[in-house]
């Protein structure tokens, strides 16, 4: 078995899969490098014979989590790194080290499941869009703050904008012009993350018309879900571009 970890700003998402057929066997979301080795360790019949990592954070950071991981399961982690095209997707960026690796491993993946053009939404830390044309070039794509990142603005920047985690759920029930605090600036910026998600999909009709795949990946996809139907929700989107970037046996 291995364990495939997608290390992004604020979460680790990790997954332990049968490495012949991708069965998955465990999985789950954890905030720190401890909290991950802790649930990996609590997997009673796992032995892990391997390990593949996609990472936003600083090589530093990255390089920590691997010597943890080499030490906690005794297999050495694989990284995946940049590249100037692979999978039939060449990388858009005028440098293309500079293209956040979950940005290029979604985009890989995408191309790899639609065979032909399509439009990557990730909703994460961050909104991130990106488009692969059917010949596999990437064009590039948009980033914006996600969900947490325009929450704590607004709570940051402001005196009187303060509720708890609990209403802040219980205030997406609806999305009707909010009458409290907490349901204004939620669903504000739940229309926001939508309105994000219209302009990608406007975007790719203009270039392609109709002939398009949609993904939708990322925490934070139900929350559009019902904005763009026609979208794929592939939560594990990034997996799939790193078993490609990365393959073990
Ligand atoms: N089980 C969960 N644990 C944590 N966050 C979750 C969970 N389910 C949904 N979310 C939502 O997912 C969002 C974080 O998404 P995601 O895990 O894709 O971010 P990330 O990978 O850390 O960010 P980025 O990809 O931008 O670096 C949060 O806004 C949170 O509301
Ligand atoms: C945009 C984020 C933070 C989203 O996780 C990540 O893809 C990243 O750090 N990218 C590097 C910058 C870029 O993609 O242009
Ligand atoms: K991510």
């Amino acid at each position: 078995m291995i364990l495939e970890l997608d290390c992004g700003n604020s979460f680790i998402k990790w997954r332990v899969i049968h490495v012949a057929d991708a069965v998955i066997e465990s999985g789950g979301i954890v905030d720190s490098d401890q909290a991950l080795v802790a649930e990996v360790a609590a997997l009673a019949s796992v032995r892990l014979s391997g390990c593949r990592i996609v990472s936003v954070r600083s090589e530093d950071e990255t390089d920590a989590l691997c010597a943890l991981i080499a030490q906690a399961f005794a297999v050495q982690a694989r990284v995946a790194h940049p590249a100037r095209e692979m999978a039939g997707v060449r990388n858009g960026y005028d440098d293309y080290q500079r293209l956040g690796m979950d940005r290029w491993l979604a985009a890989l993946g995408a191309f790899h499941l639609a065979r032909g053009a399509c439009l990557v939404i990730d909703l994460g830390t961050a909104a991130k869009a990106d488009f692969v044309a059917a010949n596999g070039e990437h064009l590039g794509g948009y980033i914006c703050p996600g969900m947490p990142l325009m929450r704590s603005q607004l709570r940051t920047h402001t005196r009187r904008i303060r509720y708890d985690d609990a209403s802040a759920e219980r205030a997406l029930a609806s999305l009707a012009p909010g009458r409290s605090t907490v349901e204004a600036v939620e669903r504000g910026c739940v229309l926001m993350l939508q309105g994000f998600a219209r302009t990608q999909l406007e975007q790719a009709r203009a270039l392609w018309g109709e002939d398009f795949t949609v993904f939708l990946t990322g925490g934070d996809a139900p929350l559009v879900k019902e904005a763009v139907p026609q979208a794929r929700v592939v939560p594990d989107l990034v997996f799939v571009g790193l078993a490609m970037a990365c393959p073990l046996d």
